[in-house]
């Protein structure tokens, strides 16, 4: 088989180039299942003379009956972008070229003991225009959504190329860049105790900021969903949606800011038709507005086939076709594979692609895929080294999101909202810690009153310690991991900076394990009998414990942001027992030296001496002997502190160490974050 990259002549050939309306140059037929293709036209132009099946007008309203749910739905889409009161504005024209894009990825291979280098895509070219909507098309692991997480600057790192928008060169990681597009992913992660619409305003204020007044945020976000045929959703948790829905609102998330260039990943996998065609009679038609679509695709119908303007085909990384829908056929047919009647042609295409053999007949197709209106430069630099360029008249630069202080405010709104929608989890902590709390109390009850259970006493703070180092820990090891998808999409659609995410989450988490530790300490001291002495050591037992209580909350979210699920979740409680030991009878001198530095840093150590020396420390009178016992070994508390050995344990210097402990953590995990959220 020999398959050759005529493409520069088909696509040439095909009405123009860019920007073309299949509708006007093809004469075809859909069958009366509206998939299949019949009907044979002869002539000159590659558009007019397919040899075996054609294709359908590129109009959305033009389908058969046949097909009339997808048909309502997309006349639907039609009718809303019709509608004089249409709030959703035309975008400025970004024409995007590419030249020698190549990916590869670095692996350590263990079983040659040594990097590996493999390359993903081969040196692509082509272009997505303006009011175009492109399909990506190929085999599974073909490329197309590296193409698209290259093409949208999702990943840069292996990456290299040459990118032009509207002529001039740009860097992916470029800010001005990243600002003309949005990139859907295939995941449509929602948080799905928010309403629809309380999740649409939440998007409008991050991105639109607050100069643009409620009322027009309101009326685009109606516009919209009745767009994406979600107006009668508007007041439902986005977790009761269905999956075509979810997606659908993925989509009308990232319109809010009116990007120029849009990437989907697959939006139509698991929709059904009709949903499915009025997806793409949406794309279509933000296409026809300005905007440049491109979306990878599987398998579509022959009806949802031909409402894309143009074709993109990748196989094993190398670019197969690119052309309008109308040439396919034709150029396929040059090829000597010609598409039987009454078949559809991207079934035929996806089929046919599989089994070329690449290296044979591929190798060709790195050649000029289209007669670019600029000639590209060579493409020897890497992406983030590319000039930038200065994009004029840009409605999208026009655009001021909220601030740090709105953003940080916004967060904390949908974190407060979710946590009341979804209080069981938080019960569930809070009732554990005065669960615990009394099962503590009724075990060493009385414990702290008297010199004969000084102990005992020592137990239940030992005990108390490890519990609130371990709640404050594992309730939030994972928060990160669940959380970072989420993050990471809406970060690199530009809703908010990470500052004022990770300050709404600790803004939320800190004072919740503060009360839950709060009301744990209130209640086993009042059944211990701690609480018979000077409420200030009480006040201080509070502070220590809730101290270590968040300092290792803030080892929690650093273990979470740094490792992999299942390894964070096993770390996690290690960690907290590794440095546990280092306060329980664990004298400093019988430490070996090379370990003494964990002695120092243990900010268990730290919260537990400090609640030792609050109960018996700073100079606290002789205890209690009960007259029932005959003798009382730690009725000087001084006595019980020097045998214990931290008789020289300071207050300051404890709280000293896990407010460091606090701050250098949280430190270290937004480092962590920003490094795997810039890492492209
Ligand atoms: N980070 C990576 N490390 C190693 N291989 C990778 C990496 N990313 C992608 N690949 C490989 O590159 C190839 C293309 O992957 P890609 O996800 O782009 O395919 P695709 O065409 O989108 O497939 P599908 O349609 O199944 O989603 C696959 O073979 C994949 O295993």
């Amino acid at each position: 088989m020999t398959l050759l990259p005529d493409i520069k002549a088909a696509d040439a050939a095909c009405c123009g180039g860019g920007g073309t309306d299949s509708s006007s140059n093809s004469s075809c037929t859909v069958d009366s299942q509206g998939e299949h293709y019949a009907g044979q036209t002869k002539g000159n132009n590659p558009c007019l003379s397919m040899n075996c099946c054609t294709l359908a007008t590129g109009s959305a309203t033009s389908i058969d009956e046949s097909s009339s749910a997808s048909a309502s739905a997309a006349a639907k889409v039609n009718n809303n972008f019709n509608d004089p009161h249409n709030h959703f504005g035309q975008c400025e024209p970004v024409d995007i070229e590419f030249s020698d894009i190549r990916y590869e990825v670095r692996k350590f291979s263990f079983a040659e003991r040594k990097f590996i280098t493999k390359e993903i895509l081969h040196g692509l070219q082509g272009n997505f225009r303006s009011g175009e909507l492109t399909a990506i098309m190929g085999p599974s692991g073909a490329g197309k959504s590296t193409l698209l997480n290259v093409m949208s600057g999702f990943c840069a790192t292996g990456a290299t190329g040459n990118i032009r928008v509207n002529g001039k060169s740009m860097s992916t990681i470029s800010d001005k860049f990243r600002r003309l597009s949005c990139y859907i992913h295939q995941d449509d992660l929602l948080r799905p105790q928010l309403l629809v619409g309380e999740i649409m305003m939440m998007a409008a204020h991050l991105k639109l900021g607050f100069k643009v007044s409620k009322e027009h945020k309101l009326n685009t976000i109606k516009h919209i969903l009745s767009l994406l045929g979600l107006e009668h959703r508007y007041n439902v948790h986005t977790g009761k949606l269905s999956g075509g829905q979810k997606k659908r609102l993925a989509i009308a998330l990232e319109l809010i800011s009116n990007p120029p260039v849009l990437y989907l990943d697959e939006p139509t996998t698991g929709l059904d038709s009709s949903s499915c065609s009025s997806c793409v009679s949406l794309l279509k038609k933000l296409a026809s507005q300005g905007h440049t679509i491109v979306c990878t695709i599987h398998q579509p119908s022959a009806l949802i086939f031909e409402m894309f303007d143009k074709l993109y085909a990748v196989v094993d990384g190398h670019c197969m076709y690119q052309g309008t829908i109308p040439a396919l056929v034709p150029f396929l047919a040059e090829q000597q594979l010609v598409c039987p009647s009454y078949h559809n042609p991207a079934d035929y295409c996806e089929y046919k692609i599989i089994s070329i053999n690449i290296s044979e007949d591929i190798k060709a197709l790195n050649a000029p895929t289209e007669s670019l209106e600029q000639p590209l430069a060579k493409a020897t630099e890497n992406m983030g080294l590319a000039n930038q360029m200065t994009l004029t008249s840009n409605q999208n630069n026009d655009i001021i999101s909220a601030s740090f202080l709105m953003q940080y405010l916004l967060l904390m709104q949908r974190i407060l909202i979710c946590a009341r929608r979804n209080y069981f989890l938080l019960l569930a902590r809070i009732i554990s810690h005065i669960f615990i709390g009394v099962i503590f109390g009724y075990l060493y009850m009385n414990v702290g009153s008297n010199a004969s259970s000084v102990l005992g006493n020592y137990v239940y703070l030992y005990g108390s310690t490890l519990l609130l180092v371990y709640t404050g820990k594992m309730a939030v090891v994972l928060t990160l991991p669940l959380e970072i998808n989420m993050l990471t999409r809406e970060h690199f659609n530009r809703w908010y900076k990470l500052g004022p995410y990770f300050l709404s989450l600790v803004s939320f988490e800190i004072p919740f394990q503060s009360l839950c530790t709060a009301l744990y300490i209130v209640i086993s001291v009042r059944l211990t009998d701690n609480d018979s002495v000077d409420s200030f050591r009480i006040h201080y037992f509070m502070l220590l414990a809730i101290m270590a209580s968040l300092s290792a909350q803030a080892w929690g979210f650093f273990v979470g942001a740094t490792l992999p699920t299942k390894l964070a979740v096993f770390l996690g409680p290690i960690l907290a027992v590794l440095f546990s030991v280092f306060g329980f009878c664990t004298r400093y001198i019988d430490i070996t030296p090379m370990f003494r530095w964990m002695w120092h840093l243990s900010y268990f150590r730290a919260g537990f001496h400090g609640a030792l020396n609050a109960i018996y420390g700073m100079d606290r009178p002789f205890l209690e002997c009960p007259e029932n016992v005959m003798y009382c070994h730690f009725r000087s508390p001084k006595v019980f502190l020097k045998y214990m050995m931290i008789s020289d344990v300071h207050m300051s210097d404890c709280i000293m160490l896990m407010g460091i402990v606090i701050g250098v953590m949280h430190l270290l995990t937004i480092i962590t974050l920003w490094r795997k959220l810039n890492k492209r």
